[in-house]
C-alpha cells in the first residue's frame, strides 16, 4: 500500500486542539500499520465516490481517498465539517495538464456566488435610495479569457464558467475554490501579468498524477514510518513537504557555476537554500554542506528548520552545518593558522583618527578614510603604497588624484602597522588570508556551501566566496533579494570573482505576505533594481497566496498621540486572537525603542503581559516574520536617518545610502504577515508618500 499526504490533511490538522491533534497522529500511524484498516472504524462517503472517514474519537474523523493500493490523508475535522468536507470534493488528475487536483464541487445555494450583487457598486443615499456608481461598478476580469487559456493554467473544467463569471470584487473568494496553480495565475493575470507565463506542464500520458511538479506541491508519498512520524511531529510546516514546483525545480537542478536565486521579501528564498542544502547532502552521501547566513539569530531560525527538514533523516542532518559566515571564517581560520585577535570598528576608527592627528591624510575625512579602509584598502588586503595607486577603485564612486591617494596611504600604512603591533586583524584580513589560503588548495572542510541573505555580503565576505565557487560547478548556492540591502552599500560581485550571470533566478510567489501589504511595500522600490552586474530583480508578477486587510498609516501630532493610535492597533489585534508573541513593533534604530516600549504598555493594564511582543530596530528583524507588524517611528526626521547619511564620507555614496535606507523600511513592513500599521509623527517620512497609494 502507498500512503499519500496531502496539505489540505496538514491545514485541517492545525486546527484542532492539541489533545484531538495527539489522537489524530495516533490513528494516522496505526494505519501505516494496518493499512486495510481492519482494526479501525471505516466508513464509506456514499455521497462522494473514493472517500472514506476513520474514526478518531466520537467526534474527529480523519477523511481518506482510496484508490487500488494508494490511501491518501485528504482531511481532518469535526463529524459534520469532516463529511460535509469529502462530499464537496472530487480526486481528479486535470485533463490538460494532468497534475492530480482536488476539484470542489460547485453548489451554488451555499457556496462561490451567493453574495454575488451584494458588492461595492452601490451606496446608500440618505432617503434609502440605491445609486450605481457607474466607475466603482465591478468587472468580469476573467470574462474574455478562453477555454483553453484556462485549461493551460490548470483550471478544472467544471470551473471554468465560474471562473469566466467572477466579478471584480469576487476573486479572493473564487481563488480559495481552485487549485493554486491556477489561482496564481489567475491572480497575476488580474494585476497586469501575462496568463502565458503560467502555462503548467503536461504530463506524458500514463504519467503518475501525483508525480507531477503540481501536484507534490500538495500531495507526498510517505515511504516509512519515520516520514510519517516526521511529518505528524511537524504538521504545519507547510514548506517542509510541500514546495512550488519552479522552487523544487531550482532546489534540484544542476549548475555549471555558483548560483543566485533571488526573489522579493517571503517568496521562500530561505525555504530553497535549505532545501538545496538537504538535496546536496542527500543526492551525495560524501557531501558536507555548509548553510550559512550573516547574523547569529538568522543562523539559529536556520539551524531549527533544518531540524524540521531532516527530521527523518539524522544521518543527513550531522552532514548540513549550519554557521554565521563570521564564526564558520573564524573556526577556518583557527584551524589554518591560528586563533584570531579580531580588531573592532572602533579601533580602526580610533588608529585613524591617530594617524590624522600626527598630520597624515591632507584634506581627507575621516568618515571617508573609515570607508575607504573598509570597502577597499582593508577588503582587498592592499599592503603597499604601489598597490594602492594603481588599484581599480572598484565600488567607489568619488575620484582620487594621485595626491590624494598618496596622502590617504600614509593613514593606511600608519593603521596596518597600529594593528600589527597589537596583533590585530580585521574581519576582512580574515577573510582575505582564507582567500589566499583556499586558492593555494587549503581544504575548506566543505564540498557544498549554500548562503542565505547573500544581499548583505560584504567585500571581503564574496571574494572569499568567489575562491571557494572556482572548485567544482555546483559548489556555491547564494539567496538573496538586492531590494533588502541594508547593510552595505552595492558593489560588483563578478569584479570580485563571484560571477553569477545567467545563472540567477527570480521566485515570483509570496507565501509570507498578504496580497495588500505586499502591494503596499512594493511601492516602496522600483518594479526593477539592477545590481551592480547588471543582473535584474523584478518585483512584478509576483503573487501572494493569500489576502488580509489594506495596511493602514497613521500620523499623529505628538508622541503621546502615536503611543494611543498603536496601543489601540495591539488590542484590535489582541482581540482578533494574535498572540503576544505573533506580534512586533519595528523602530529606526535603538534610540526609538522607548517610543514602542511605551505604546506596548499603553496597550495592556498588565505591563507584564507586553512582554511577550516583539520590541527591535527594524535591522534585527531582518529573516524574521510575524502576523502583525507595527512600523513605529517614522518620523520626517528619523527616517532616513540623518546621523547615517551624515556620516558618509564620500558624497557621491548619498544616494545609495538613501537608498538603504528606503530598503529598510521594505524589510519591515514585509515582516508582516496579515497586519500591518505604519505610524509616526506628522507629517511623517518622506518614503510614506510611496507606501500611501
Ligand atoms: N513551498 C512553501 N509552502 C509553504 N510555505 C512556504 C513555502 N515556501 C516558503 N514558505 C513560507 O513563506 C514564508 C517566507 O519564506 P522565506 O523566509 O523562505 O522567504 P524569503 O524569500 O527568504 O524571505 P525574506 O527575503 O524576507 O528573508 C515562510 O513562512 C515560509 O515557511
Amino acid at each position: 500500500m502507498n500512503l499519500l499526504w496531502s496539505s489540505t490533511f496538514t491545514a485541517a490538522l492545525g486546527k484542532l486542539s492539541p489533545q484531538e491533534q495527539k489522537q489524530v497522529k495516533l490513528t494516522a500511524t496505526d494505519l501505516l500499520f494496518d493499512p486495510k484498516g481492519n482494526g479501525l472504524q471505516q466508513h464509506r462517503v456514499e455521497a462522494a465516490p473514493g472517500f472514506w472517514t476513520v474514526r478518531v474519537n466520537q467526534d474527529v474523523r480523519i477523511v481518506l481517498h482510496k484508490q487500488g493500493e494508494q490511501t491518501l490523508l485528504a482531511y481532518v475535522g469535526h463529524h459534520n465539517d469532516a463529511y460535509r468536507w469529502a462530499e464537496r470534493r472530487k480526486l481528479v488528475p486535470h485533463e490538460r495538464t494532468g497534475a492530480m487536483q482536488f476539484v470542489e464541487v460547485i453548489d451554488s445555494e451555499t457556496d462561490f456566488g451567493r453574495e454575488r450583487m451584494t458588492c461595492r457598486g452601490y451606496v446608500d443615499l440618505p432617503q434609502g435610495q440605491t445609486l450605481l456608481l457607474e466607475p466603482d461598478l465591478p468587472q468580469r476580469p476573467f470574462a474574455g479569457l478562453g477555454e483553453d487559456q484556462l485549461l493551460d493554467v490548470g483550471v478544472p473544467r467544471d470551473w471554468l464558467g465560474q471562473v469566466r463569471d467572477a466579478l471584480s470584487t469576487e476573486v479572493d473568494e473564487l481563488f480559495s475554490h481552485l487549485p493554486a496553480e491556477a489561482a496564481e495565475a489567475l491572480l497575476d493575470f488580474a494585476t497586469g501579468g501575462r496568463l502565458e507565463d503560467h502555462i503548467a506542464q503536461r504530463a506524458e500520458p500514463g504519467a503518475d498524477p501525483f508525480a507531477h511538479p503540481d501536484a507534490q506541491r500538495r500531495f507526498r508519498v510517505l515511504d516509512n514510518i519515520e516520514e510519517l512520524r516526521a511529518a505528524l511531529d511537524q504538521p504545519f510546516e507547510q514548506w517542509a513537504v510541500f514546495l512550488h514546483p519552479v522552487q523544487r525545480a531550482l532546489v534540484e537542478r544542476a549548475w555549471k557555476g555558483p548560483a543566485r536565486i533571488s526573489g522579493s521579501a517571503g517568496t521562500g528564498k530561505t525555504i530553497v537554500a535549505l532545501h538545496r542544502a538537504a538535496h546536496i547532502a542527500r543526492s551525495d552521501p560524501a557531501a558536507r554542506v555548509l548553510l550559512t547566513t550573516f547574523s547569529k539569530p538568522l543562523a539559529l531560525a536556520l539551524e531549527r528548520k533544518r531540524d524540521v527538514l531532516t527530521a527523518a533523516e539524522p544521518e543527513l542532518r550531522a552532514r548540513i552545518v549550519v554557521r554565521p559566515l563570521d564564526q564558520a571564517a573564524t573556526e577556518l581560520y583557527t584551524r589554518a593558522f591560528s586563533q584570531p585577535n579580531r580588531a573592532t570598528e572602533a579601533q580602526v576608527r580610533a588608529a585613524i583618527a591617530e594617524a590624522r592627528k600626527t598630520g597624515l591624510g591632507g584634506a581627507l575625512g575621516e568618515a571617508f578614510l573609515f570607508e575607504e579602509w573598509t570597502e577597499l584598502v582593508d577588503a582587498w588586503g592592499v599592503a603597499d603604497a604601489e598597490s594602492y595607486a594603481t588599484l581599480p577603485r572598484i565600488g567607489r564612486r568619488t575620484r582620487l588624484g594621485p595626491q590624494q591617494r598618496a596622502a590617504a596611504w600614509g593613514v593606511f600604512a600608519y593603521v596596518r602597522e597600529w594593528l600589527a603591533q597589537r596583533r590585530l586583524v580585521t574581519w576582512a584580513a580574515i577573510y582575505g588570508a582564507l582567500t589566499d589560503w583556499l586558492e593555494r588548495g587549503g581544504d575548506l572542510g566543505f564540498s557544498h556551501v549554500v548562503v542565505d541573505e547573500a544581499q548583505d555580503l560584504s567585500v571581503a565576505q564574496v571574494r572569499f566566496l568567489g575562491q571557494l565557487g572556482k572548485g567544482r560547478a555546483d559548489a556555491l548556492m547564494l539567496a538573496g533579494d538586492v531590494g533588502q540591502r541594508i547593510f552595505h552599500l552595492p558593489f560588483s560581485w563578478a569584479k570580485l570573482g563571484l560571477d553569477v550571470r545567467g545563472r540567477s533566478h527570480c521566485l515570483k510567489v509570496n507565501y509570507r505576505t498578504s496580497h495588500q501589504i505586499r502591494v503596499a511595500a512594493d511601492r516602496l522600490l522600483p518594479p526593477a533594481i539592477s545590481d551592480m552586474d547588471g543582473i535584474e530583480d523584478g518585483r512584478r508578477g509576483t503573487v501572494s497566496v493569500f489576502d488580509g486587510p489594506e495596511p493602514l498609516v497613521s500620523l499623529a501630532d505628538d508622541a503621546a498621540g502615536e503611543q494611543q493610535a498603536v496601543a489601540d492597533w495591539l488590542r484590535e489585534c489582541l482581540s482578533e486572537g494574535i498572540e503576544p508573541h505573533e506580534i512586533a513593533l519595528l523602530v529606526r534604530s535603538e534610540a526609538q525603542l522607548a517610543r514602542a516600549r511605551a505604546a506596548a504598555k499603553a496597550a495592556w493594564l498588565d505591563p507584564y503581559n507586553a512582554q511577550g511582543v516583539a520590541v527591535m530596530p527594524m535591522h534585527g528583524a531582518k529573516g524574521l516574520e510575524f502576523r502583525a507588524v507595527c512600523v513605529m517611528a517614522c518620523d520626517e526626521d528619523i527616517l532616513p536617518d540623518p546621523a547615517r547619511l551624515a556620516a558618509i564620507g564620500d558624497v557621491a555614496e548619498l544616494e545609495a545610502a538613501y537608498e538603504t535606507e528606503r530598503h529598510l523600511l521594505y524589510v519591515a513592513c514585509t515582516r508582516a504577515r496579515d497586519r500591518l500599521l505604519v505610524s509616526g509623527l506628522a507629517p511623517g517620512s518622506e518614503f510614506l508618500d510611496d507606501f500611501k497609494p
